[in-house]
Formats: C-alpha cells, sequence, structure tokens
C-alpha cells in the first residue's frame, strides 16, 4: 500500500487527502490546528460523493486516513509528501528540512506552492519540487511540477496513477504558469470593482455566461484560433494585435491593496453568496464541475480526457461465483431520485456498460463496431430485488445463457457492496451488420469465443431468467 503525508491539512492539504485517500493511498496529516481533523472529514465527505461520479468504474478501495501530533510521525515511510502550509516562504523554510529529515530519501516531497520558485523554497539544501495543485484537488487534474527533471518525472508517473494531469514547467518562474494568467485577470478584476465599474457577482457573470465555458473545452490559443474565422491565428492576431496598445487592460498597474479595497470586495462578495456556506458551494461547485467534466468525457477533451485514461487502468476485476465481473462503478448521487435511492433507469445503464464490456472480451469491441460489425439489444428484463444508494459500490457479473448463431442471451447479476443481490437484468442482443442493419452472422473468433463461454456457464443457476412481468413470485422476496 503506497502512503502520502499531508503536512498542513486546510483547503489544499484537505484536497490533496481526498484526492489520494480515494485512489487506495494511505494518508497521514500532520496540522496543528485542533479543527483539521473537522475540516478534513468534512472535505472528505463531499469528495467521495464528487470524484468517484467521474468514473464509469469503480475507484480502488478507499487507503486508511490517520492524523499525527508530530510532522515526523507523519512523514516516516511515506513515499509522497506534500507540503501545504500557508504561502509564507519563513514558515515553508522551517516545515521543508523537518519533512526531509523524517522522510526517506525515495520519496517525492511536494510543495503547493501557488507561486514561490524550487530555487526560493530550497535556499537551505532541501530537495522538494513545486507540485501545485488546483482546488479543488480531488477533482480538477492540473497540477503544476517545477524542479529537479528526475524527480519531477517520478512524480508525474503517481500523478498519473491518481488520475492527474501533471503539467512540467520547463524553467522556474514566480507563480508557474496558470497563477500567471489567474492573476492577470484577477488583477483586473480588482480595478474594475475598485473603480466602480463592475460588482463581483457582474464580474463573474462576465466569466461564467461566457469565456469560462470556452476556457474549459479548449483553453486560449484554440479558442482564438477558431474566433480567426477561416483566415485562422494569422488573422486573429493581425485583428486584435493592435488593442494591446489600446487602452483595453490596467494590468500594468495594480489597485492599492488597503482595508477600503478589501471591505469593498468582501462586502460585495457576501451580499452575492453570503446566504451560503462554505461546504453549501463546494457542493455547488463539485456538482457543476463533475457535470462539465463528464460532458469532456465523450469527445475526450481537456480534464474528461484525463478521467477516460484514468479509468482504462482501473480494472473491473476478476470473478464472482465463476462468473466474470463485467462492471465496478460506485453510485453517483445524480444516479438518485426524490425516493432517495438509484432511480430505476440507472440500473438499466449499469447493465449496458456490462454488456458493452463483455462485447469486448468475446471480440467484439471497438474494431470489430468499426469493420461494420456490432450487437444490438433487442429486449431487457429488469428485476428490482433491492434498493442502491448513492456511494454504494456496485459489481456486476455477466453470465451466458445462449450464444450460439446470431442471438446472445446474457444474465446480468447487480450485486450492492459484497453480498446483496441488488437486481438482475437479462438481456437479448442480436448480432447486425451495420451496413444493412440486419441481423447476421458474427465473424468465427467471437463466435468461437462465445462457444467458450456457453460451455463454462452450462449448468450454473440462473434463477430469476425467463420470468415475465407480473408473474407471481416463487419463494421468498
Ligand atoms: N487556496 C488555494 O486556492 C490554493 C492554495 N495553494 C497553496 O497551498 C498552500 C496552502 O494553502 P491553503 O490550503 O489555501 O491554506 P489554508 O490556510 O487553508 O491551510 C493551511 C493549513 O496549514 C496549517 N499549518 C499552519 N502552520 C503549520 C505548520 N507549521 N505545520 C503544519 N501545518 C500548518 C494550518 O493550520 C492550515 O490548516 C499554500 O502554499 C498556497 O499557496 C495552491 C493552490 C490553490
Ligand atoms: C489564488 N491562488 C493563487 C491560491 C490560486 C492557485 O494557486 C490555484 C487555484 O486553485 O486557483
Amino acid at each position: 500500500m503506497s502512503k502520502a503525508a499531508i503536512i498542513g491539512g486546510g483547503v489544499i492539504g484537505g484536497g490533496w487527502a481526498a484526492r489520494f485517500l480515494l485512489n487506495g493511498w494511505d494518508v497521514a496529516v500532520f496540522d496543528p490546528d485542533s479543527q483539521a481533523e473537522r475540516k478534513i472529514g468534512e472535505v472528505l465527505t463531499n469528495a467521495r460523493r464528487a470524484l468517484p461520479a467521474l468514473y464509469d468504474r469503480a475507484l480502488p478501495p478507499e487507503g486508511r486516513l490517520t492524523f499525527h501530533a508530530d510532522l515526523a510521525d507523519a512523514a516516516a515511510g511515506a513515499d509522497w509528501v506534500q507540503e501545504s502550509v500557508p504561502e509564507t516562504l519563513s514558515l515553508k523554510h522551517r516545515i521543508l528540512p523537518a519533512i526531509q529529515q523524517a522522510a526517506g530519501p525515495e520519496a517525492v516531497i511536494g510543495s503547493s506552492t501557488s507561486g514561490f520558485k524550487p530555487s526560493e523554497l530550497n535556499a537551505s539544501g532541501t530537495r522538494a519540487i513545486v507540485a501545485h495543485p488546483f482546488n479543488p484537488v480531488y477533482l480538477l487534474p492540473l497540477v503544476e511540477l517545477v524542479g529537479d527533471p528526475a524527480t519531477c518525472a517520478k512524480a508525474a508517473d503517481i500523478l498519473r496513477a491518481i488520475g492527474m494531469y501533471p503539467l512540467v514547467v520547463r524553467k522556474e518562474i514566480d507563480a508557474h504558469i496558470a497563477d500567471r494568467l489567474l492573476e492577470a485577470v484577477w488583477r483586473e478584476a480588482l480595478w474594475l470593482v475598485k473603480d466602480g465599474i463592475a460588482t463581483t457577482a457582474e464580474i463573474d457573470e462576465s466569466i461564467r455566461m461566457g469565456f469560462g465555458i470556452r476556457w474549459a473545452q479548449m483553453g486560449l490559443f484554440e479558442t482564438y484560433r477558431i474566433a480567426g474565422g477561416e483566415a485562422g491565428m494569422a488573422h486573429f492576431m493581425a485583428q486584435f494585435g493592435p488593442a494591446l496598445s489600446w487602452p483595453w487592460t490596467k494590468l500594468t498597474d495594480v489597485p492599492d491593496f488597503n482595508d477600503d479595497l478589501v471591505d469593498l470586495i468582501a462586502s460585495q462578495s457576501d451580499i452575492q453568496s453570503g446566504h451560503l456556506s462554505i461546504r453549501d458551494l463546494e457542493r455547488l461547485r463539485d456538482d457543476n464541475v463533475v457535470g462539465i467534466i463528464r460532458a469532456l468525457r465523450r469527445m475526450g477533451s481537456g480534464a474528461g480526457g484525463v478521467v477516460r485514461a484514468h479509468e482504462e487502468t482501473l480494472a473491473d476485476i476478476g470473478e464472482r461465483d465463476g462468473l466474470p465481473v463485467t462492471a465496478t462503478r460506485q453510485v453517483p448521487i445524480s444516479w438518485t431520485d426524490y425516493n432517495g435511492h438509484m432511480n430505476e433507469a440507472h440500473y438499466l445503464e449499469a447493465a449496458s456498460l456490462a454488456t458493452d464490456r463483455f462485447m469486448e472480451m468475446i471480440g467484439a469491441d471497438a474494431a470489430y463496431v468499426a469493420s461494420g460489425r456490432s450487437y444490438f439489444t433487442v429486449e431487457n428484463h429488469i428485476r428490482y430485488l433491492d434498493e442502491i444508494h448513492a456511494g454504494d459500490r456496485l459489481t456486476i457479473t455477466t453470465q451466458v445463457l445462449a450464444g450460439k448463431g446470431k442471438r446472445l442471451h446474457l444474465f446480468h447479476r447487480l450485486w450492492r457492496g459484497d453480498d446483496a443481490l441488488a437486481a438482475t437484468v437479462e438481456t437479448m442482443l442480436i448480432h447486425t451488420d451495420l451496413s444493412t442493419r440486419r441481423s447476421s452472422e458474427p465473424e468465427g473468433a467471437v463466435s468461437e469465443s462465445l462457444s467458450g463461454w456457453v460451455a463454462s456457464h452450462a449448468g450454473l443457476e440462473a434463477e430469476g431468467a425467463g420470468r415475465f412481468v407480473g408473474q407471481p413470485a416463487t419463494g421468498p422476496t
């Protein structure tokens, strides 16, 4: 089992703890704040409802979370130690040597710093790299890595394995890449409020109703390429380049950062969002971010591509009761309904994932479909045997009842947790020629594979298969 130590468990440390933990790592936290355990517990509750909802396969079983009164205890034996104390250089200069002394020589030591360069952090001879994440760390994939190339390469592999996107910053610079961009927008926004041009709420609308949506899927330069029309980027540059010397920006100036400005921004922000608690806002943000990333998954764009690639590494593992496990998944809150349990439609969605996986297992995979052959579902019968709730882990097994010629008859069992049979879904499929849209015989290798499955499942009972709607129950229900 891999272990991460989180030194400083505030907004960002809590997010790191959740990211590692929900990807199966043990996590040890050191934070002198007496409220740290409560705060991290609340962040974890939110992370548990959000992160698994990005995936169509179950994440690994959660690791173990421990809290330590001593930094050295937390860091001992860790594969990764993440420093996330406040953004004060003198504090980081105290903490990093203590981490280095306690951690093994192989451990990656990462700093969450938003702006300090590795050469500043390591002024006293420590070996930390910058591993700068984005809030919420458990959902957003980006981590900027800056520092020793070999350590960054090792760190990048670890981050990919927990579903993150490492971006190696090739040259150290204050505030790395993304925070330089964010800082530019932040400064301009402060000017707009200070000058009475716009309120905090109006500025947020200008982002979320327009360019914020564009940025999530294509970033800046691809977006501007399209904005150049058929003539492309060169035309865009020619058209908007001169604006750079017009008074479109105040970025060369910084507004006085005094109490008046802080009060102005804070009071507008209270009017805008003060009716919601931070945890309410986090849940709202998380549900929206999950929805956006799930939309991006379809085309593999941006953060959606990262989730898809990570999901490929989450194996649907093994066998259960002599049958192949064809799907695992954690139930997202969005699958539940007004009755407080998983809605009927999603029983079929889960079974459909299992059918797709079984098709891959018999060779009717993406290449086979691209060659013009596939299976079409022609009938389903679902038995709802037990309730399923948000966060439950589903394991689906698939039994082949018949698989000769054009017809493929499957019997899926949906297990909730370890031992509750929550549903069965009986599915009939017909092999189809995609060019004529008519039934056809499967190709030899698919047919042979199916014969093997039929033989190995022959004689296994399939209680409930063949039932029709309204048929009286034959035994206890
Ligand atoms: N908040 C944000 O949006 C982001 C912050 N960061 C960076 O992450 C780091 C942490 O920032 P936040 O989590 O926002 O701050 P925070 O104030 O929420 O959390 C800092 C935590 O460090 C703890 N702490 C203070 N002294 C400590 C010590 N001596 N040993 C161990 N823990 C100690 C505090 O009790 C607190 O829980 C900073 O370097 C910041 O620049 C990075 C990305 C985004
Ligand atoms: C405001 N901030 C500089 C702390 C922001 C970051 O560092 C990254 C983020 O999550 O926006």
